[in-house]
């Protein structure tokens, strides 16, 4: 096996990988722009100009005293002397007007390229069609950093770029120093304080890099840290810290997580400074002594005059002072190239995990649904054109032997799961805790591949179809469905969003919901922000925002989704709206192949089609009725939901059953599983939820 260069010597690895890093971030400079960049170069070429300039007028001022002295103030020589002056003070000046100028052009260039990395970011985020790819720890520890630093901005991708421009500056100046000295003294001492002060550099960058190492290692303990960070300071644990009194265990683990994440950090830069910090030192000072005792020979001999001798001095002396660190470069260069590694490393993690999009695949035509056995309540909003691009209708949805694990489980959610969702119908999907309820709609969302089987629709795979085009099809209202900070039709029309200007369907979906006069009487209705944080924003109760998160569905639905996922639609309902659910929501998308995903009976026994998930696959299926009378799982949960009802209710309840309870009790207690009074309202005896079993005693 040969070795290369860099692993047989490991400095060349170590210039080579800082010679690529430099290379990718000089890359990103046309992000900025030309003009932005051009100016930037510009202002620190002057910049490196300017000081060499100044000590060069200084010098001749130095050199020409004496002169001016002897021959007064009227003469030539004192003119000269003036003429020195002016330049000196002009070039100190422009060194300090473009040492401002420096901050605000590297900050022009420094946003520019954050905004594109950004937006980079964001695309290789969304680039994959599924979410598997983000439960991969390496990989959102690579984009936790990456997109930390950009949002910081004090050692982004664009901050290296500003500091890489910057050090045009520094090394100008270093350059013009280096050749001040030979020119006037000696090319042996001009390239003798040349390769010491790049030495010291050497050093200084070294220890900053090794050091800057360390951070990659320890991401996960910095997510450990702005956890809590954000935890203690957020406003979503506000509550529970306060009730719980929480405040000194989220001291005590914060200031633990702290001290995790520094020590290593402590440690490293004790190690990689503080030794060859002495090192390097000791050479920049043999290396000035060294030109100045030449210098003092050379003076003793007579062999410098006064003026060369000041501009040596006064180069050495600015010279060495540049072995120092940059603060406005050296940081930035080093965590800003490691951030953009970190992006680039994120992407091609996503490229490499992302499944091919079938994109040559012809997309095949679906099985058109059944028309609807009534006309939708909530009515269809004109299509806009029924081309290509217009979303399939649905035929059939079927599971055939599916199997998913997620990755890094060892044990799989589902092993050939065999399930049929029949079109436009409702079908619920019941089951524990941890069946694999939410599992299943990431899989029909494609948002999860099934390690084996397929899932069809209308008999096609419905992989073979565009992953947008599939998703146009589907409203699905996720358990932790999201709480948009916007206004209250935004929140709404997010569900098409292409068809925000549709108001009269915003208010649709909203009436079916059954939020419409809520919204109506907020301060400024529907154009309310939703947000308590937003000027003039009202925040809602939960139960409010599971409604709105519902006409959110609806709206999509209107909007040509023909596959609507509820997840736990009515968990934040109260239980009069959760009996109405039925008849106000599940009514209005009559038609509409409807998931519903619940645990609690008085939602799911009114679907057409009832799925019990377990240990993996279907365990039961049928009507409500059905399933009660083959008297299996399904029917335990429900006798334990009546039993519990039965334990609740007070002695001779109310006949009409208006003192409470949970009509989906009711209809189990007094044999008619599908009838009962939506109106009536629930008491203390609260639905008995499934995945919650209770011993009837
Ligand atoms: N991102 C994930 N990574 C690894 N395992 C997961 C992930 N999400 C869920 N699981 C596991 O998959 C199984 C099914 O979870 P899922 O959320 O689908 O259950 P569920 O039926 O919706 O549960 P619940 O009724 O509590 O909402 C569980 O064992 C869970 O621990």
């Amino acid at each position: 096996m040969t070795v290369d260069g860099p692993e047989r010597f490991p400095a060349l690895g170590v210039l080579r990988r800082t010679a690529v890093d430099r290379w990718r971030i000089v890359r990103l400079l046309p992000r900025a722009g030309w003009a932005a960049v051009t100016a930037a170069v510009v202002n620190n070429v002057l910049l490196a100009a300017a000081p060499v300039l100044f000590i060069v007028m200084t010098s001749l001022l130095v050199g020409r005293l004496p002169a001016a002295v002897r021959d007064g103030v009227d003469s030539p020589a004192f003119g000269r002397l003036v003429t020195a002056f002016v330049v000196a003070a002009a070039a100190l000046s422009a060194q300090q007007l473009l040492a401002q100028l420096q901050l605000t052009t590297g900050l022009l260039v420094q946003r520019r390229v954050d905004g594109w990395v950004a937006d980079e970011l964001m695309a290789a985020a969304l680039s994959s069609p599924s979410m598997e790819p983000l439960d991969d720890r390496a990989l959102t520890d690579r984009l936790s950093e990456a997109s930390r630093e950009v949002e910081q901005g004090i050692q982004s991708p664009g901050a290296a770029c500003a500091g890489m421009l910057a050090l045009l500056a520094r090394y100008g100046q270093l350059t013009g120093y280096a050749v001040v000295v030979g020119v006037v003294f000696s090319w042996l001492a001009g390239v003798g304080l040349l390769a010491a002060v790049l030495a010291f550099r050497h050093g200084q960058r070294g220890g900053l890099r090794k050091y800057a190492a360390i951070y990659g290692t320890i991401v996960a303990r910095v997510r450990r840290l702005t956890y809590f960070r954000s935890v203690a300071t957020g406003r979503p644990a506000a509550k529970e810290i306060r009730v719980f009194g929480l405040l000194p265990w989220l001291r005590e683990q914060y200031a633990a997580a702290y001290l995790d994440w520094m020590r290593p950090v402590w440690a490293e830069r004790r190690r990689v400074y503080l030794r060859p910090y002495f090192g390097y030192t000791a050479l920049g000072l043999v290396v000035l002594v060294a030109v100045l005792a030449a210098l003092g020979v050379a003076g003793g001999q007579r062999d410098v005059d006064l003026t060369r001798l000041a501009l040596v001095i006064q180069a050495v002396l600015a010279a060495i002072q540049l072995g120092e660190f940059y603060p406005e470069a050296d940081v930035q260069t080093q965590f800003g190239m490691n951030a953009y590694r970190a992006v680039d490393e994120f992407r091609a993690g996503m490229r490499a995990r992302s499944a091919p999009a079938p994109a040559s695949a012809p997309a095949p035509a679906l099985v058109p649904a059944p028309a609807p056995a009534s006309a939708p309540a909530l009515p269809p909003a004109p299509r806009t054109g029924g081309g290509p691009g217009a979303p399939p209708a649905a035929g059939p949805i079927r599971f055939e032997a599916v199997s998913y694990r997620y990755p890094h489980r060892s044990a799989p959610v589902f092993t050939d799961l065999d399930l049929t969702l029949p079109p436009g119908r409702c079908t619920a999907i019941v089951g524990l805790n941890g069946a694999g309820k939410t599992t299943l709609v990431k899989l029909l969302a494609r948002l999860a591949t099934p390690t084996s089987g397929r899932i069809t629709a209308g008999g096609q795979p419905v992989d073979a179809l565009p992953v947008a085009r599939w998703r146009g099809n589907l409203a699905v209202i996720f358990q932790d469905y999201l709480r948009y900070e916007a206004s209250a039709a935004d929140n709404i029309a997010l569900g098409a969003a292409g068809h925000a200007g549709d108001l009269a369907g915003i208010r649709a979906a909203a009436e079916a919901a059954g939020i419409l006069d809520t919204l109506d009487a907020l301060p400024q209705g529907l154009d309310t922000p939703l947000s308590g944080q937003l000027r003039g924003g009202v925040d809602l109760s939960g139960g409010q925002w599971q409604r709105l998160a519902i006409a959110r569905a609806l709206f999509a639905v209107r909007h040509g989704a023909s596959v609507l996922v509820l997840d736990e639609p009515t968990a934040s309902l109260d239980v009069r709206a959760e009996a109405r659910f039925f008849d106000e929501i599940i009514a209005a998308t009559a038609g509409v192949t409807t998931v519903l995903i619940s645990h609690r009976f008085a939602t799911v026994r009114r679907a057409d089609h009832i799925v019990v998930l377990a240990e993996g696959r279907v365990a039961e299926q049928g009507s409500h009725d059905e399933l009660l009378r083959h008297g299996g799982r399904y029917a335990r949960l429900f006798e334990l939901q009546a039993a519990r009802f039965l334990d609740d209710r007070p002695d001779g309840g109310d006949p009409d059953g208006r003192d409470g309870g949970d009509p989906a009790a009711v209809a189990g207690r007094d044999g008619d599983p599908a009838g009962d009074d939506p109106d009536r309202p629930d008491g203390d005896g609260g639905p008995v939820e499934i995945g919650q079993e209770r011993s009837p005693g």
